[in-house]
């Protein structure tokens, strides 16, 4: 890239290498990439990537295992987006792997665990579950729960006139049910539900029992969302879906249940993952499940990223102190800049085909661009995830905001739930917080979210002349993408400026 600009060498922008190979750590906002040359729609960039050794995505997005973001709902959707989430491990061993299972058991666009009510139950009782969730339409079956046999259904139309609010569902429910048969396609229950003019569709069994049910108000918003395309799925024909567990001997037994379950790929879930305790961990993980690949972290460097490789890593999850709720380093003083630590662990592991998660500090796609195109292979996310309909949690207002909490799985708040024995460790009484407790916007459903958000990063793909994540990779360690650092004025420029008031509609 060297231009002859007069008496002495003039560089009209730098390679990742110049950048990175120095004594400052950077982040995505401190750098910017230079445009390259488009002969391509953006529409045909390729952004499949691989996870792990053994496991490819169409969509480079992973949910981050933390307990404010990846539960059943939010891995079923990352799954129906072509990416994958990571169920966190702040429950039980049990817990955890029911909700693996029943992700894996779940059909996209189908409510697979829909809220069931006892005949006995009160009106009372469905305004309270209105004013948590925010829907009012129940199933009523014989004892309550789901795979018991469906006796009615009440929605708001059933209730809104109903002055006695501690009247009985049965004396208020329709009994005059459409109902499709178990494992009918989305497409036919679509068809049944929309004919029927109802506002749900349940599916039951041949014992009348509950499976699953299709609403009417998801089938409507879905038909504004973009296409999803194809869903990631394992070498079992269902849903791809991932979960975090520990280092601890306990974490053995854990992992077990959720292999049982079917869990598909491992991440091994620490701050520092450079450990004699992750060590063991993968060398153990890798003996006794051999089919599952394993993720180790969190790393930010080479000579980190080289330890967990050299005992059978099978993918590496990179950064630390960069996620939005975090305070690693703040309070434990080590970390790096997430465009650095991108960089240098994956420009070492990529050689020797370890695919690298840029995980924490994602704000926007443009940080997603930058990550992909500094030799991350996907990209993690909790803050950006948090806040959708998928994330576990009730919505609440706060100054007239629909809010979620999100919290770090460090913060006091995350251990007093289930990681106390983790923090305070096998002697010490201390509790130190490593992240911090908050809340997030509302930021719709996943499955609107995440495709419109990769194509502002297919956009940015197309202005690099990149097209594909592989093209990134060979462009990178040639040195023809160029970049440089932005100053604190220019970074200013970049976004926003000068306006009196606005507001930021991103799609
Ligand atoms: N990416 C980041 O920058 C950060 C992430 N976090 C998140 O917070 C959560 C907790 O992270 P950590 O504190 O690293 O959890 P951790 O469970 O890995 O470590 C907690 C403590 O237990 C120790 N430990 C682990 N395995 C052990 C064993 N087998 N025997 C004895 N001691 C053992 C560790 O060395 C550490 O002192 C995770 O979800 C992590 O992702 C927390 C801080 C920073
Ligand atoms: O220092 C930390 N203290 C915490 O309590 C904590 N909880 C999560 N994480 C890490 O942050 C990532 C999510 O970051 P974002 O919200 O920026 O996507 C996650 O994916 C984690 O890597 C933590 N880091
Ligand atoms: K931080």
């Amino acid at each position: 890239m060297a231009q002859n600009g007069g008496a002495r060498d003039y560089r009209d922008g730098w390679a990742a290498a110049d950048i990175f190979g120095r004594e400052f750590s950077y982040t995505y906002d401190d750098i910017i990439m230079h445009p390259g040359y488009i002969d391509f729609p953006a529409d045909v960039v390729d952004l499949s990537s691989q996870l792990s050794k053994n496991i490819t995505l169409r969509t480079p997005c992973v949910s981050s295992p933390m307990d404010t973001v990846t539960e059943t709902s939010m891995a079923v959707a990352m799954a129906a987006v072509g990416g994958i989430g990571f169920v966190h491990y702040n429950n039980s061993a049990e817990e955890q792997a029911n909700m693996v299972k029943n992700a894996k058991s779940q059909r996209v666009g189908f409510v697979s665990e829909p809220v069931c009510l006892r005949p006995s139950a009160t009106v009372s009782e469905i305004d309270s579950l209105k004013a948590r969730k925010g829907f009012s339409s129940v199933l009523i079956t014989e004892d309550g729960t789901l795979n018991s046999k469906l006796l009615g259904i009440v929605t708001s139309r059933d209730i809104d006139f109903v002055s006695d609010r501690k009247t009985e569902v049965a004396e208020v429910m329709t009994t005059d049910l459409v109902t499709a048969t178990a494992g009918t396609s989305f497409e036919d229950a679509s068809a049944v539900l929309i004919k029927s003019k109802k506002s749900l569709l349940p599916l039951v069994d041949d014992n009348g029992e509950v499976v699953e049910l299709l609403c009417r108000t998801d089938l409507k918003r879905r038909s504004t969302y973009p296409k999803l395309g194809a869903p990631s799925l394992g070498k079992d024909g269902k849903l791809l879906v991932g979960a975090a567990v520990g280092t601890r001997e306990s974490d053995r037994q854990r992992l077990g249940l959720l292999v049982e379950a079917g869990v598909n790929v491992v991440i091994l879930d620490s701050a520092q993952g450079n450990s004699i305790y992750q060590k063991e961990m993968i060398s153990y993980a890798k003996k006794a499940h051999p089919d599952i690949d394993v993720i180790g972290g969190n790393v930010a460097s080479s000579h980190q990223a080289r330890n967990l490789i050299e005992v059978g890593v099978d993918g590496l999850r990179v950064g630390m102190g960069s996620g939005s709720i975090c305070t690693t380093q703040e309070v434990c003083a080590v970390g790096r800049g997430q465009a650095t630590a991108v960089y240098q662990t994956a420009r070492m592991a990529n050689v020797v085909g370890i695919p690298v998660i840029a995980d924490g500090g994602i704000s926007n796609s443009g940080h997603i661009v930058k990550a992909l195109t500094l030799g991350a292979s996907t990209v993690m996310m909790g803050s950006f995830l948090a806040g959708t309909e998928e994330a576990p949690g009730d919505y609440f207002y706060q100054d007239g905001r629909r809010l979620k909490a999100y919290r770090g799985m460090g913060s006091l708040e995350a251990q007093a739930k289930g990681s106390d024995t983790r923090y305070l460790g096998d002697k010490s009484q201390m509790r130190i917080a490593q992240g911090v407790s908050g809340t997030v916007a509302d930021k719709g459903s996943v499955l609107r979210l995440v495709p419109f958000t990769m194509h502002a990063v297919k956009q940015g793909f197309q202005d690099l002349g990149l097209q594909s994540i592989s093209a990134a990779r060979g462009a990178l360690s040639c040195g023809n993408i160029t970049m440089e650092v932005r100053t604190g004025a220019a970074q200013i420029e970049g976004g926003v400026h000068g306006l009196v008031s606005y507001e930021k509609k991103r799609f």
